[in-house]
């Protein structure tokens, strides 16, 4: 997969330090992000500013439940867990190791629900157990996005949002070059 542009890459790195500097401190998060670098999970969580938006989006829809697919360390995990009073959060992740730092990231958090597994198999089961989500993130692995987006309507409520994660930089990432003609 090609690199994103260096303009972009720059841009990037100045929005995150602006996005810490604009947003409240939360020490969760940032113990969460610490703890991540220590136990070597690849830096590819969603950014603070991202975090805040998906938080804003579950606190207008007064989401109750939300099914992440991807926890990694479980940094959107917590932004999830704490976006709304009640508000209950399923993960799903099949790496032990990721599942594992996310575990410690979330300790003391009891609306989050962790599963270890593809997310293919998860999945079915979930929809056997729970009837329909609020909110549905997907974050997981591009090449199964479209069985995880046929799930995801299926289980989110009519009316509820289901959330794709990293579509535009896909795109920019999908030809040679960077930014895709067909944008
Ligand atoms: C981009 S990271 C998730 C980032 C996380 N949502 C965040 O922003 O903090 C993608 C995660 O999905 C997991 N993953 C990839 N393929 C998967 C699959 N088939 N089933 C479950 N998890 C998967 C990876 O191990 C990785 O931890």
């Amino acid at each position: 997969m090609a690199s994103l542009p260096p303009v972009l890459s720059s841009a990037l790195a100045t929005s995150l330090t602006a996005q810490k500097q604009l947003l409240k401190p939360n020490k969760r998060l940032d113990d969460a992000v610490a703890n991540c670098a220590r136990n070597n999970i690849p830096p590819i969580a969603m950014g603070p500013s991202q975090g805040s938006f998906l938080s804003i989006l579950c606190k207008l829809m007064k989401a109750q439940s939300v099914l992440e697919i991807g926890t990694l360390g479980g940094y959107s995990t917590i932004w999830f867990a704490e976006s709304v009073p009640g508000v209950h959060v399923t993960s799903i992740e099949f790496n032990p190791t990721h599942r594992d730092v996310a575990l410690e990231n979330t300790k003391g958090l009891d609306n989050v629900d962790i599963r270890l597994g593809a997310a293919l198999d998860v999945l079915p089961k979930l929809a056997d157990e729970v009837k329909v989500f609020d909110f549905v993130f997907i974050d997981a692995d591009w090449d199964e996005q479209q069985q995880y987006f046929d799930w995801a309507v299926r289980m989110t409520r009519k009316g509820g949002c289901v959330y794709v994660d990293n579509v535009v930089r896909q795109l920019m990432e999908s030809e040679e070059g960077g930014l895709s003609s067909s944008m």
